[in-house]
């Protein structure tokens, strides 16, 4: 199949249990709970959504035919950046990855010697050769994938059926909290750390990139 990847670059991980850890972030394009596009976001499945995913004209982006041109290019941007020796990383994203994420290309990157995390609303299910599984649950978006190495939970959510005490008795190693970025007039951070102080099963995940100025 083509692959359509809104941008692809190196950066730290941001989020969740591997904040701070060097990898090649592989952005693909659409997503199933939201077009993307601002004048459908109050009609969305998902509305509180920070990210473009539109197109594939971003840095790195492309539409790739092959999946062995892909983990190709997602290999010269480690290559280009990271010194030989650590385990080279990449952190599937988009708009939703498993709408594209595939068997071929999990292979293919595989083959090219990465380790391979993801990060999904979990509303599909996610192959089991993928080495990570972060999912991200949303409301009225039903859970597909309920199991995984992280479930973060973007916080609050109004919904009672995406508060933290629906997802905690899953089959995750690592429960996160993030708090809800609603632009820089609003901050969630303190509701995040009195949950989890109330909470101990739950843990704080700042959006760490948002505050080194990393992409
Ligand atoms: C942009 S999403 C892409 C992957 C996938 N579609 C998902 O929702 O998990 C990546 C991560 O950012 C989180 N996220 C999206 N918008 C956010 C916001 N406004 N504040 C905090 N986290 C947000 C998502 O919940 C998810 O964990
Ligand atoms: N640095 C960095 N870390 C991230 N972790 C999850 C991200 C995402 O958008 O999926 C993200 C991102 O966009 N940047
Ligand atoms: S599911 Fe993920 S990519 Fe899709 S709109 Fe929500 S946060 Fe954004
Ligand atoms: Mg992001």
């Amino acid at each position: 199949m083509t692959y359509s990847v809104k941008e692809a670059f190196y950066t730290l991980q941001g989020e969740g249990a591997h904040t701070g850890r060097a990898a090649v972030f592989l952005r693909f394009a659409g997503c199933n709970l939201w077009s993307g596009l601002e004048r459908d976001r109050e009609k969305a499945v998902c509305r509180f959504c920070d990210t473009d995913f539109v197109g594939t004209n971003g840095e790195g982006g492309g539409k790739f035919r092959e999946p062995g041109l892909l983990a190709a290019h997602i290999e010269s941007i480690w290559q280009a950046n990271a010194s030989p020796g650590g385990r080279p990383y990449v952190v599937c994203t988009g708009g939703e990855p498993l709408m594209q994420l595939d068997e071929p290309l999990i292979g293919a990157l595989h083959e090219a010697g990465f380790e391979i995390a993801i990060e999904t609303n979990g509303t599909l299910p996610a192959p089991a050769s993928i080495d990570w599984i972060c999912v991200s649950p949303k409301a009225n978006a039903p859970l597909a994938q309920k199991s995984g190495n992280e479930l973060k939970l973007v916080y609050p959510q109004t919904e009672p059926e995406a508060q933290p005490e629906c997802f905690e008795t899953l089959d995750f190693e690592h429960f996160f909290l993030q708090p809800r970025d609603d632009g820089p007039s609003v901050s969630h951070v303190a509701a995040v750390a009195n949950y989890c102080l109330k909470n101990p099963k739950w843990r704080l995940s700042l959006q760490t990139h948002k505050l080194t100025g990393l992409p």
